[in-house]
């Protein structure tokens, strides 16, 4: 496993004292606030499971699963929803948890749809962003780290299903993908 890592990119030192930071500042800005966090399975699960134990206010968590990915690296744009919330949002302040922004696709979607719901409110938090890749305009309210373009794995982002339990967030070397091809 450690030979198909060509660098960490963001130690698991750094994501812990950024998430804090993060759920500080939730917890400051939701204060007093009936808040619903909206985990986007699979790739939140570990950011979400960190981010909200450094919530300090009441919240409650849902999950939706969406796709737009295949097995490879790049997005074939189409978003699906696999799994929905299972409450009702309209007396709620949603907070959708992502683990990257990469083309920005998915969470335009998502802000899209759950907007369309009517909750009280709605905003974005992701542990990464990775701005040039962006090919729409979406706003991100909390972001834990901006990156370069490298597909990037661990800390729930995986490469066909791999590699989501690393505890950093880590470069691959490119002879793996031309091995799982
Ligand atoms: O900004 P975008 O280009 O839309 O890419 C970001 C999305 O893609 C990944 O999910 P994926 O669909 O691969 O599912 P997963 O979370 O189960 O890995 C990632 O977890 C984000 O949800
Ligand atoms: O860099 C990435 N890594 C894993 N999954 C992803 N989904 C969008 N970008 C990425
Ligand atoms: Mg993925």
């Amino acid at each position: 496993m450690q030979d198909d890592i060509a660098e960490a990119l963001v130690s698991a030192a750094e994501i812990k004292k950024r998430v804090k930071e993060m759920g500080a500042a939730i917890s400051r800005d939701y204060a007093g606030k009936d808040l619903l966090v909206v985990g986007i399975l699979k790739g939140a699960i570990i950011f979400l499971a960190d981010l909200v134990r450094e919530i300090t206010i009441p919240l409650q968590l849902d999950f939706m699963a969406v796709s737009s990915y295949g097995a490879g690296t790049t997005t074939s744009g189409a978003v699906r929803i696999l799994k929905d919330l299972e409450v009702p949002v309209e007396d709620k302040h949603l907070l959708i948890v992502e683990d990257i922004v990469d083309t920005g696709l998915t969470l335009k979607y998502l802000l899209e749809n759950l907007k369309a719901r009517k909750p009280l409110s709605v905003r974005s938090c992701t542990i990464l962003d990775k701005p040039e890749r962006r090919l729409v305009d979406v706003h991100v309210d909390y972001s834990g780290f901006s990156i370069p373009d490298y597909f990037v794995v661990g800390y729930g982002l995986d490469y066909a299903q791999k590699y989501r339990h690393l505890p950093d967030i880590c470069v691959l070397k490119p002879e793996v993908y031309a091995r799982q091809k």
